[in-house]
């Protein structure tokens, strides 16, 4: 196998088996195990996520250094922020939100964000403002596994979660189609930018980082007191 293969196989592996799919709290929701409470906690901490995404994809953008990478980056921002009011990731989280009986001026107000969440995302941000382009691309990586996710998600919801109107799955549905493109696009940076053994060996622990962000975050919601509200 060529190197380049070789080093592709390895993130894919990475990809695949410190994937947040196998958590635990991962695995309640796909069963369908999770009270209405869990699911709402989830949905609001995420959000903290996902509002920090075109954040750290800002950051990214500002180190590419040709106009043809940097049109391909503001895509992704323009795909959580939308090309104007009431469009875009963002807004369909909040949708996803309103649909489990989350008012959006709470997501909003980043009330419900639990300690370890905010961790999470900041050790995220912070990882892409400081590394290599490489490294902060290869971080996104992740999203090799996240259309896969993303259809046993609605799966699950469809299937066990009736009382969320499925128009509120659109954030889902959304995610698969951007979520193969994006990491189509970022595995290709990659390979060609990681030259040396140094550069992969940096790349792979980049995305084992991003695999353990993505854990952190499902710790800190499945630990979370059931007695706090979401
Ligand atoms: O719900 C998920 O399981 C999940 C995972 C990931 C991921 O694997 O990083 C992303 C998303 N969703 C997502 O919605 C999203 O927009 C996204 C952007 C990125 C990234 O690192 O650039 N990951 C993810």
């Amino acid at each position: 196998m060529s190197a380049v293969r070789e080093f592709e196989e390895r993130l894919r592996t990475v990809a695949r088996e410190r994937y947040h799919d196998r958590h635990p709290f991962n695995i309640r929701m796909h069963q369908g195990e999770l009270t209405p409470d869990e699911l709402r906690r989830w949905i609001a901490n995420r959000f903290h996520y996902q509002r920090h995404i075109p954040v750290k994809d800002a950051l990214i953008t500002a180190k590419l250094e040709t106009s043809a990478l940097r049109r391909m980056w503001l895509r992704r921002i323009q795909d959580h922020d939308g090309a104007a009011e009431g469009e875009g990731g963002i807004e369909r989280w909040l949708r996803l939100g309103e649909a489990a009986g989350l008012d959006r001026s709470l997501l909003l107000s980043g009330r419900s964000v639990l300690p370890g969440v905010r961790l999470a995302v900041d050790g995220y941000v912070n990882f892409c403002r400081l590394r290599s382009p490489l490294e902060a691309v290869a971080a996104s990586l992740t999203e090799l596994s996240a259309p896969d996710i993303m259809r046993t998600r609605i799966d699950a919801f469809e299937r066990h979660y009736r009382w969320i109107d499925g128009d509120g799955l659109a954030y889902f549905r959304t995610r698969e189609t951007q979520g193969r493109q994006d990491s189509r696009e970022a595995l290709d940076l990659v390979l060609s930018w990681a030259r040396s053994e140094d550069d992969r060996e940096r790349a792979v622990a980049a995305l084992a980082f991003k695999c353990d962000v993505l854990w952190s975050l499902l710790d800190a919601v499945d630990q979370a007191d059931p007695k706090e509200g979401p």
